[in-house]
């Protein structure tokens, strides 16, 4: 649960900043699902877009559908982490709701690629906490593109082209985990996670309890 006080019987904590990035096709969106569905500390980062509201799509879930003239203010007045121009239309990540969610011990899931972790990074780095996820090797990403089944060979061979430039930006991340097999995978990022919320920096109430402590 996210944690609204301290008067509950656990320490409180500040949330933290999840990125999850690989190449296309390694695996990300399945490990992503899988936080998503079996930890309720941790929920994904909704964007800002100034792109129409697609059928089925739901405003703060998807992502929150806003005007170029309210898109443009919010630029102006600095409140996104990063934002970009995709296919014309403008993306962003809006600072506001997540600060609330990480002063509230709760964490944030970015499914990004290193560009956008370089500028999360930049602009929130004592919150950030990298994860690059590799194929174990181009023969199985290939494989993993192809069964998936959702791109053509034109679109699946461009993703092919690109994953080397990908990997070679594994060093910029805090983590690397190969995924060799879904579960194993799971469970490594499961454990980076759980650490990542012990560190002492994150655990806002340990002052007040050590304090207590001393005094006996
Ligand atoms: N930089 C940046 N890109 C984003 C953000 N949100 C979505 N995108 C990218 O915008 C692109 C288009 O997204 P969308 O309109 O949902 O279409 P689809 O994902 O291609 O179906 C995707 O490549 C997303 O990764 C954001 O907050 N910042
Ligand atoms: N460890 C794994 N072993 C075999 N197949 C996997 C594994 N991890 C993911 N997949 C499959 O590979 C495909 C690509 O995974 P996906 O999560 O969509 O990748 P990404 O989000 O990185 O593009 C999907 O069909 C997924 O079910």
């Amino acid at each position: 649960m996210v944690h609204e006080s301290q008067d509950d019987d656990t320490l409180h904590r500040r949330g933290l900043m999840l990125i999850l990035s690989s190449p296309s096709g390694a695996g990300k969106t399945t490990i992503a699902r899988k936080l998503l569905a079996e930890d309720d500390e941790i929920a994904a980062s909704v964007s800002v877009t100034t792109r129409p509201m697609r059928p089925g799509e739901v405003e703060g879930k998807d992502y929150y559908f806003v005007d170029k003239a309210e898109f443009d203010r919010m630029v102006e007045a600095n409140e996104f982490y990063e934002w970009a121009v995709v296919f014309g239309n403008c993306y962003g990540t809006p600072k506001a709701h997540i600060r609330d969610r990480l002063k509230a011990g709760g964490d944030v899931l970015f499914d990004i690629d290193w560009q956008g972790t370089q500028q999360l990074y930049q602009k929130a780095q004592a919150d950030v906490v990298r994860v690059f996820i590799l194929p174990p090797s181009l023969d199985e990403l290939r494989r993993r593109l192809t069964g998936r089944g959702t791109d053509s060979a034109e679109v699946i061979a461009a993703r092919m082209d690109r994953a080397q430039a990908e990997i070679s930006h594994w060093d910029g991340y805090d983590y690397v985990v190969i995924n060799d097999e879904v579960e194993g995978c799971f469970e490594k990022v499961r454990e980076i996670l759980a650490a990542e919320r012990m560190k002492r920096t994150r655990q806002t109430g340990l002052i007040d309890f050590v304090r207590g402590l001393m005094r006996g």
